[in-house]
């Protein structure tokens, strides 16, 4: 189910899942449907294909390792050859470089991009906003935005470039894919991993979402270190789809490939979810934020992000160094605040880290206004940051009477990465960028009282 809160339609019945981060999973539509004891047998039950879908390479250490294998109606390789798509997108980047984006460290921010009247689907939707390193040489990621109102058909997308993380803002997502459906509600998140086909529709017509894509790795669970073996983003609650089929003639059929950042089409004449049975641990999941369980202080301080707010990673991309995150996908969502004579809301802060932020509803503790659902934020690598004025003063007004507060009714999430972004011209001068942003600190005013100093010395 979606994500328990007012702002939701919990109406919504969802399908039946498998469960489990990573693990080795098998589902058939059909009875019978799985060779047992070998993966490539000369004839499969049925009479289906058996293929292998590696998303790492062959040999990567077992737990690292991720395929699966699929036994399909036809294989996927049964399609005309690829030809750039016309039209181009022309809105897509994999490989950041000064042709195609560039960059500043000034602190940036959107309001809500508006959904487009016409018929726009999620692949025409989808723009890149920022993002660094390249596709083609496996390291680095790119993050999108995508505003759409209607189902994509007759196609499905398959990403060659990367996994995405897809942040649904506004309106349902009910994704077909290759292992089978995912109903994706605001408030829940789905991943694509790298190489899978895929098809959008959109039930609710009008809708909106955010897109993070990473280039060379998976995300994984984070490392829990003290909190002990619980807490965070449970394993179990990671939704995987049941094998779904159809079967049949798709005349017309077209498969949408992104590679280098570049869309290429082929056409075929059946359509791509023609799986009957898979096994393996590669797969897509969804999750529902709602699950995560936070921890945080629970006598002083504003911690870093990796625990005090309840906002350690849900999912981490690594890199090879220790502890260095090329994404991580963090959330801020409901929770109880008791520090004592701790100034709760973020702290003031310049980070090696960069940080894109998004509002999937409510409103952000940071910013009394200005940071809408379904806007955007990015503070890159040591750019200064913090509570906008109007947040600072309330909070000292307050001062240490403060009680236990809970914030409800919020899910913000913040992609942090630590390569430096490249910002796309289209963002950097869309007419939905916030040029005013800077005058939300502009308001601080000095609280330096030099005579509480001078008083203070001559008690010594
Ligand atoms: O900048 C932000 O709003 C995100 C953020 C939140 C927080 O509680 C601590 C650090 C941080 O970067
Ligand atoms: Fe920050």
């Amino acid at each position: 189910m979606a994500a328990q809160n007012d702002q939701l339609d919990s109406s919504f019945n969802d399908l039946d899942y498998l469960s489990g981060f990573g693990n080795s999973l098998e589902s058939e539509a059909i009875a019978g449907a799985l060779p047992r004891g070998q993966n490539s047998p000369l004839l499969c039950p049925y009479g289906l294909y058996a293929e292998q879908i590696s998303g790492t390479s062959f040999t990567a250490p077992r737990k690292l390792n991720h395929r699966s294998w699929m036994y399909r109606i036809k294989p996927s390789v049964t399609h005309e050859p690829f030809a750039p798509r016309s039209p181009s997108h022309g809105k897509l980047v994999s490989e950041f470089n000064d042709s195609n984006s560039v960059t500043t460290p000034t602190q940036l921010r959107w309001r809500p991009v508006d959904i487009p009247d016409g018929p726009t689907d999620f692949v025409d939707g989808l723009f890149t906003v920022c993002g660094a390193g390249s596709s083609f040489l496996r390291h680095g990621y790119a993050i999108h935005m995508y505003t759409a109102n209607k189902s994509m058909e007759n196609c499905a997308l398959c990403n060659a470039d990367g996994d995405f993380l897809i942040v649904p803002q506004k309106g349902r997502l009910w994704i077909t894919t290759e292992c089978g459906k995912l109903h994706v509600s605001p408030g829940e998140i789905a991943v694509l991993p790298q190489g899978f086909r895929f098809s959008v529709e959109m039930p609710d017509g009008p809708s909106r979402g955010y897109v993070a894509e990473i280039f060379g790795t998976h995300f994984q669970l984070p490392d829990l270190g003290p909190i002990g073996a619980n807490g965070l983003a449970a394993s179990r609650d990671f939704l995987v789809p049941k094998a779904w089929f159809e079967d049949g003639m798709r005349p017309g059929y077209t498969i949408v490939q992104k590679y280098g950042g570049e869309l290429f089409t082929a056409k075929q004449d059946f359509s791509p979810f023609n799986v009957v049975a898979w096994h393996g641990n590669y797969a897509p999941y969804k999750y529902d934020l709602s699950k995560f369980c936070p921890y945080n202080t629970v006598l002083v301080d504003h911690s870093d992000p990796s625990i005090n707010t309840g906002i350690v990673p849900v999912l981490t991309a690594p890199t090879d160094k220790p502890g260095v995150a090329l994404l991580d996908f963090v959330i801020f969502p409901p929770r109880w605040l008791v520090a004592e004579h701790t100034f709760r809301p973020p702290y003031y802060h310049r980070n090696c880290m960069s940080e894109f932020m998004g509002l999937i509803y409510g409103g952000y503790e940071a910013k009394a206004d200005g940071f809408l659902p379904g806007g955007a934020s990015l503070h890159s690598c040591m750019t200064p940051h913090g509570p906008d004025t109007k947040t600072y003063e309330a909070t000292i007004a307050l001062g240490d009477e403060a009680k236990p507060h809970k914030i409800i009714n919020t899910m913000a999430f913040m992609f942090e990465s630590c390569l430096m972004p490249r910002i796309c011209l289209w963002a950097l001068n869309s007419p939905f960028r916030d040029h005013d942003y800077y005058q939300c600190w502009i308001g601080l005013k000095s609280h330096f009282k030099l005579e509480d100093a001078a008083v203070q010395n001559a008690q010594i």
